[in-house]
């Protein structure tokens, strides 16, 4: 299972977050890596910790302003991004642009979208993984794999039938073991998630807990 944790703009430590990130990652079977802010990529990359930008934009060298730039995310030692984030929403054709910038710059891809349909589109598109996250469940502690498991088989099912290379994550609510396992057993082949981690006390412990069980 691939455990992607999102530390949004919350007020947590991200290089304590990415320390325990990489300390967790080497007593598991899982994959975890982390996505910070963009301000915090190289600090948090140069812990060791696998490292995802939060986004980034359609865009190529030149004349942009404010924009976050695949080839800047990747030489500050990103190797994913998240595209499409249910809190930095995009226009379709916005989306396929920002894959193709992060394939040019050779980041992987996660494009996120709130239900099976949009997930169908998602997929379309050639990215390496989709996520579907129900938004009203975002930041709820209540989990997608409890709360809405269908949400999740169809979503799989809609990649599948688009692109089997296709993976799919699920998130929302997402903050312990048994969240993870029920989520893998939905078809799901990752999560998710942040505020089960990035509002953590002891973030080191939440992570050990989601991978217990894998
Ligand atoms: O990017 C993460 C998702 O929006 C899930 O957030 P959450 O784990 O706080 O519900």
């Amino acid at each position: 299972m691939f455990v992607l944790v999102n530390l949004k703009t919350y007020p947590c430590d991200p290089i304590e977050v990415a320390e325990a990130v990489r300390d967790v990652n080497e007593r598991t079977d899982a994959r975890l890596a982390v996505a910070p802010q963009a301000a915090h990529l190289e600090q948090v990359a140069e812990t060791g910790a696998e490292t995802w930008a939060q986004h980034v934009d359609a865009i190529d060298h030149g004349s942009n302003t404010g924009h976050a730039l695949a080839e800047t995310v990747a030489d500050a030692g990103a190797v994913g991004t998240l595209i499409n984030h249910s809190e930095r929403r995009l226009k379709l054709a916005d989306i396929d642009g920002a894959v193709r910038a992060a394939e040019r710059a050779d980041l992987e891809t996660v494009v996120c979208a709130n239900n099976p349909a949009q997930i169908g589109a998602a997929a379309a598109l050639g990215p390496d993984a989709v996520a579907v996250e129900p938004p009203e469940l975002i930041g709820t502690g209540t989990p997608v794999s409890q709360a809405d498991p269908d949400i999740v088989e169809d979503a799989v099912e809609a990649a599948a039938n688009v692109d089997s290379e296709v993976s799919v994550l699920c998130g929302a609510g997402i903050s312990t073991g048994d969240d993870v396992v029920a989520a893998g057993d939905l078809g799901a082949e990752g999560v998710l998630l942040a505020s089960g981690v990035a509002k953590a006390d002891d973030p080191s412990a939440a992570l050990a807990d989601l991978v217990e069980p894998l």
